[in-house]
């Protein structure tokens, strides 16, 4: 953890900002909010610290319950972890650059934006006027003023228009009166002249109309404000986006709204001199993507109808200041499918960041995570205190969910979720306190679709004894997979082998077949030295029984295809009582794979009573207690061991792992010789 505010993977750096025409950036802007140093600063929380306490769940800190927490001030002091991306925002917000964060949802992308908006100067905001155009009604003119300022130019237009009326209604009411007098008493046509008056007061206020007309339309007014715009354009439609012109049903004949009260701000408009956060760039539409970046480019944008088909489409506006930072986020896809214009704009004149998904456990960290859980209790503000057990039970959750040794998960959002559950049960019992039992029931309570949708396949499998976790079986291997991001679900594999009549080759239905043609691929240097027979002249059928497509990749199948082919070529029996993941490496190295603890508890919900990981992921698993006695783990680093434990028939199997064993020996050997190291998960 650095607050190094140079990153290697930020560009431009610091000292080189590139010139960009159409960029935002002034000179002297590096001087409108404080330096490095200070941005920068990881506040520590503010509470007594027992330091012999330090390896506590609590980091040493001494207090009651989340209430003895001061939470800071500014939103980006209350950012836990994502150093990173927070000296990117800060380095950011004081060049005006753009950024790009990516990253798994729910790490803090909006709070960032909205973190940088607080940082940026409020003396550079801008009110914008939109005036009648005499010249042309179609084309109605924009001015720019400093903040606060419109309000009072409308004021004064106002006081004008109504002192205007006045003197009309003044005028107005003295001609009447000479005309109701002069036919009345003169002429004696009261008729005509009561016809005479309503006439003339009818073109009065028809006249008043086009003074109040003439106020101007206040677009963008920022008295109120007391950050720099933060506008999160998320999903917005077109004219959400880039401003709009109403349409006017009475296009003519004085009951027509002026064009330039029928303007309205886009978010492009509304983020002038703040930030416009946009969450998953790319389902912008291509148009609306193009126009953003004219108006990045530009530093302005004009408002027209956007719909066609609208009289709004007739009216175009002066261009209006668009003059933001972007911040637009999502996950790899997004930035894979944003329009490239739009992205080399960002890439070339900005930042990318990729957020990080779990930080290291520390105490300095645990004391953090307390601080995050008063800061989602303050920002609920009805929810009860969590007491010191409850703190220690979150933070225990916050271990588990990283799904790695050491770490914490920095999946913010979702870990909120669970304060507010536990808030809400402490709630409902009008307990003073949210306590340690709370946040147990919030977790069996909150469970995911996806959690709920993988118990419910283990018991719909249990009833249809569709994972058999009992005797042995050739050529069938209990695999497991990860559904969603926090649910393991078994995959059971079966695999048989027949003589091909043309030439060989794997043959999957449905689906899978590219992950099984695939994982056959990964494994198929081990089975064609494993096996006498020649597996190019054999068909290698091979099923993932009775699942849908979710969460099974190829590669962290991968030992259980090898375990499921080599099985039925050799016509070895498999205990259906273990269940195994993790992938292969061509040498027959059992590699890493994502997810161990959840499909760990997966197989132990369902019933075996071996579990086979990779060694490198033994640091990964932290199961709930409950599951601890109920399945044995068993770490294996080859696929020699995978056999070893799983294939059944002992003298029989004995032997095939020792051939095993002597056709990749040569290989480890040469491994342990070079010393390479644990490669990495998939
Ligand atoms: N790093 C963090 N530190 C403190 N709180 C956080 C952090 N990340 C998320 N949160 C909490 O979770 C909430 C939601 O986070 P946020 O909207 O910023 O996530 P996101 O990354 O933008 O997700 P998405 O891409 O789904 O919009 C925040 O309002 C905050 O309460």
């Amino acid at each position: 953890m650095s607050n190094d505010t140079d990153t290697d993977d930020a560009f431009p750096t610091e000292h080189d900002p590139d010139p960009d025409p159409g960029s935002n950036s002034e000179p002297g802007d590096d001087e409108s909010i404080p330096l490095g140093e200070e941005l920068g600063s990881d506040v520590e929380i503010e509470a007594e610290i027992d330091e012999d306490a330090e390896d506590g769940l609590l980091g040493g800190l001494t207090i009651e319950s989340t209430a003895d927490i001061e939470i800071p001030d500014r939103l980006v002091d209350q950012v836990i972890g994502q150093d990173h991306a927070r000296d990117v925002v800060m380095k950011a917000a004081k060049q005006r650059r753009h950024v790009m964060m990516i990253g798994t949802p729910g790490t803090g992308k909006s709070m960032l934006a909205k973190a940088m908006s607080q940082l940026l100067p409020k003396e550079d905001l801008q009110d914008v006027l939109v005036y009648h155009n005499p010249d042309d009604g179609n084309e109605p003119k924009v001015r720019t003023v400093p903040g606060g300022k419109g309000q009072q130019i409308i004021e004064a237009h106002k006081e004008e228009a109504q002192k205007r009326n006045q003197m009309r209604q003044f005028l107005m009411w003295i001609i009447i009166a000479i005309v109701l007098g002069y036919s009345f008493l003169i002429a004696g046509q009261i008729l005509l002249g009561g016809v005479l008056a309503v006439l003339i007061y009818l073109a009065f206020k028809y006249s008043s109309r086009s003074t109040d007309a003439m106020i101007p339309n206040l677009l963008i007014d920022s008295s109120d404000t007391q950050t720099a715009p933060f506008k999160d354009a998320t999903g917005a439609h077109a004219g959400a986006l880039l401003g709009d012109v109403r349409h006017d049903p009475f296009q003519s004949g004085g009951m027509e709204t002026p064009s330039h009260d029928r303007v309205e701000s886009g978010a492009i408009h509304e983020a002038n001199k703040g930030v416009l956060f946009i969450d998953e760039i790319n389902t912008l539409d291509i148009r609306s993507q193009q126009k953003l970046m004219t108006a990045i480019q530009e530093g302005e944008f004009s408002i027209t109808g956007q719909s066609e088909r609208s009289s709004g489409a007739m009216v175009q506006t002066e261009p209006v200041p668009t003059d933001f930072i972007m911040i637009a986020a999502g996950n790899l896809d997004a930035m894979e499918n944003m329009h490239p214009a739009l992205r080399n704009r960002v890439k070339g004149y900005g930042y990318e960041v990729y957020m990080d998904d779990t930080i290291e456990d520390d105490p300095e960290m645990r004391r953090k995570y307390a601080r995050f859980v008063a800061q989602e209790v303050d920002k609920d503000g009805r929810l009860p205190h969590f007491t010191r057990e409850a703190l220690e039970e979150m933070i225990l959750e916050a271990r588990r969910r990283a799904g790695r040794k050491g770490h914490l998960t920095l999946e913010m959002r979702s870990l909120g979720g669970l304060v507010r559950v536990a808030g809400d049960i402490a709630r409902a019992e009008d307990k003073e306190f949210t306590e340690r039992e709370d946040v147990l029931q919030a977790k069996r309570r909150s469970r995911s679709i996806e959690q709920q949708l993988a118990d419910n396949y283990i018991e719909r499998r249990k009833d249809y004894e569709l994972s058999v976790s009992q005797g042995d079986v050739v050529g069938r291997v209990n695999g497991l997979a990860v559904m969603g991001d926090d649910s393991g679900i078994v995959l059971p594999v079966m695999a048989e082998v027949t003589p091909s009549q043309g030439p060989g080759g794997v043959i999957a239905t449905g689906k899978l077949q590219e992950i099984a043609e695939e994982a056959v691929q990964n494994v198929s240097a081990i089975i064609k030295k494993f096996s006498d027979e020649n597996i190019s002249e054999k068909d290698i059928h091979i099923q993932f029984v009775q699942t849908g497509q979710q969460g099974v990749d190829g590669d962290s199948a991968s030992i259980t295809v090898a375990a499921a082919v080599i099985s039925a070529l050799e016509n070895a029996p498999v205990k259906q009582n273990v269940a195994m993941t993790g992938s292969l490496s061509v040498r027959g190295d059992v590699l890493p794979v994502g997810g161990v603890t959840h499909k760990i508890e997966a197989a132990a919900k369902t019933g075996y009573d071996k579990v086979i990981i990779p060694k490198a992921n033994e640091q990964d698993v932290m199961i709930e207690d409950e599951y601890e006695d109920m399945i044995e783990i068993v770490p294996v680093s080859h696929i020699s061991e995978v056999l070893e434990v799983a294939l059944a028939g002992e003298g029989e199997a004995d032997g095939l792992v020792d051939r095993l064993k002597s056709i990749t020996g040569q290989a480890l050997e040469r491994q342990v010789g070079q010393g390479t190291g644990s490669p990495s998960p998939q």
